[in-house]
């Protein structure tokens, strides 16, 4: 059973059912650790492990009760399958009650006096359980136990018990970092940081904190972690390769490298493949393509240990998309260890890409995409809604772990740690170009823009001396981000 429950908790990580980052919360602060267990109805061998050990926990504690009821929403389905499984009748208690017909809260055969056990997703003040108390008890109904599936320690047991309700839990957090950092999924600074914010944010039963003075403050604000802290958060095996390669290498330069002709590319690479973590190609403007020059360039890569990023922006519907991914002239998933794609089209954008990856030869190299939530130049058309919603397909949802990165230019884009953020328009001289590109300084893109990787195009390509172009900008945007993490 232990062990049933360490896969479980493990089992629940990789599917993004909690993730540790800089969330913004129902109860007011930011927290680091954030649950949805929506997700699990995708997964039926994760609701069929999940109900048995509450059907499991109720035998054991001889929870027995005439009803069984879930807080709505997320603990529905869950509430249905311990009723089945037991033979347990359910209620199902309405959020608003209707305003026609019988107007009832509560739906199902139950008699003043009948007992109820309640099923809970996550509780961190209790109130949505005690909400749902004090529907059933308007009616009657007895509840002297409520069994969730996880709790995030915040005093919701304590207020919950104060109304005599006992709570059972599957899982405490503690239960769950410490299962993560004994599977080598965390670092102790992540449990260490998530314990300190539960302590200072314990939250009474009238919904305040106990300690308001304290300062609580999430330690995961995204632009203050480093790059190998924030490894072990990402979701996405490019964006952990891709952080590694920077920490290690010392290099957050992205290397823009619009050039036509193929020998001019590969030359560049050469010289500059010492100095960056990314080289950024767009292929369709090379006159000479052939599989020759991608060979060449992989080498390079291999070579310098840099990644290479295709920044094609693909827009369109999922089929046509897996088609200009993966055939074509460029097979670009052949060799682009990254792609850049507008989240225009929706969450199907990602879907599309991941089919065209079906038969790649890429030799077993891993494969991510950014998502671009913002473009550079004035007059671009996305606003604030879309950005939001670009991040959204970002950071939320079963193909997150194909998400690198977010192309944009603000640090308030997006709050998860474990996604890179690309910004482009980076230039010594900030200017602008005829053609509507705004630069940015290095040191201003990092530290006010909360960029992780600078792009340069022209700032390097249009100098006397490419490899000394490459070398300041890659200096002065580590410095950039070592002065951040460091303040
Ligand atoms: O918002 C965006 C997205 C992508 N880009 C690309 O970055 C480089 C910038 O080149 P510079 O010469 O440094 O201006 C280029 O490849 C763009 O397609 C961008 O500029 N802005």
């Amino acid at each position: 059973m232990a062990d049933e429950r360490k896969a479980l908790a493990i089992k629940l990580y990789e599917i993004n059912a909690f993730k540790f980052g800089d969330f913004k919360m129902k109860v007011g602060i930011n927290s680091p650790v954030y649950f949805d267990l929506r997700v699990i109805v995708s997964y039926p061998e994760v609701m069929k492990t999940v109900s048995d050990l509450i059907a499991a926990h109720i035998k054991e504690h001889q929870l027995t009760a005439k009803h069984v009821c879930g807080v709505p929403y997320t603990a529905l389905p869950l509430a249905t399958l311990v009723s089945v499984q037991q033979g347990t009748p359910m209620l199902v208690r309405r959020k608003e009650a209707k305003d026609y017909g019988t107007k009832k809260l509560i739906e199902g055969l139950y008699n003043a006096g009948d007992t109820c056990l309640i099923v809970e997703d996550v509780v961190t003040s209790g109130s949505s359980v005690l909400d749902t108390v004090r529907d059933l008890q308007k009616e009657g109904i007895v509840v002297t136990d409520a069994v969730v599936v996880v709790d995030r320690e915040q005093g919701g047991a304590v207020n919950i018990a104060n109304k005599q309700v006992r709570m059972h839990s599957l899982f405490t957090l503690s239960f769950l970092l410490n299962t993560l950092l004994d599977a080598g999924k965390i670092q102790r600074d992540t449990v260490e940081a998530v314990a300190k914010y539960i302590a200072a944010s314990q939250i009474k039963g009238d919904g305040s904190f106990v300690n308001p003075q304290r300062k609580v403050a999430s330690e995961f604000s995204r632009t203050k972690l480093s790059f190998e802290h924030r490894a072990t958060l990402a979701k996405s095996e490019l964006a952990k390769q891709l952080f590694h390669l920077m920490a290690s290498k010392k290099t957050n330069l992205c290397l823009a490298a619009d050039l036509t002709k193929s020998e001019e590319i590969l030359n560049i690479a050469e010289i500059c493949g010492p100095y960056i973590c990314v080289l950024k190609t767009h292929i369709d403007i090379v006159e000479d393509f052939d599989e020759a020059f991608i060979q060449k360039l992989r080498s390079l890569a291999d070579k310098h240990n840099f990644l290479i990023m295709e920044d094609r922006k693909f827009a369109d519907i999922g089929n046509t998309v897996s088609l200009q991914y993966g055939k074509g002239v460029y097979k670009i998933a052949n060799w682009a260890d990254l792609v850049t794609a507008h989240a225009l089209s929706g969450r199907s954008i990602l879907q599309g890409l991941k089919a065209g990856l079906a038969d790649s030869a890429s030799d077993g190299r891993k494969h991510g995409v950014f998502l671009l939530a913002e473009l550079s130049n004035s007059g671009s058309l996305i606003d604030a809604k879309y950005s939001e919603a670009a991040s959204k397909i970002a950071t939320e949802g079963a193909d997150i772990d194909f998400v690198a990165g977010v192309v944009c230019q603000s640090a308030s884009c997006f709050h998860f740690p474990g996604l890179v953020q690309l910004t482009p328009g980076v230039k010594i001289d900030d200017t602008v170009d005829q053609l509507g590109q705004q630069y940015q300084t290095p040191e201003h893109v990092v530290q006010e823009r909360g960029a992780d990787i600078g792009v340069v195009g022209r700032g390097i390509l249009q100098t006397k001396c490419v490899e000394k172009a490459a070398a300041l900008y890659r200096d002065r945007l580590w410095a950039a981000y070592t002065d951040r993490i460091a303040k």
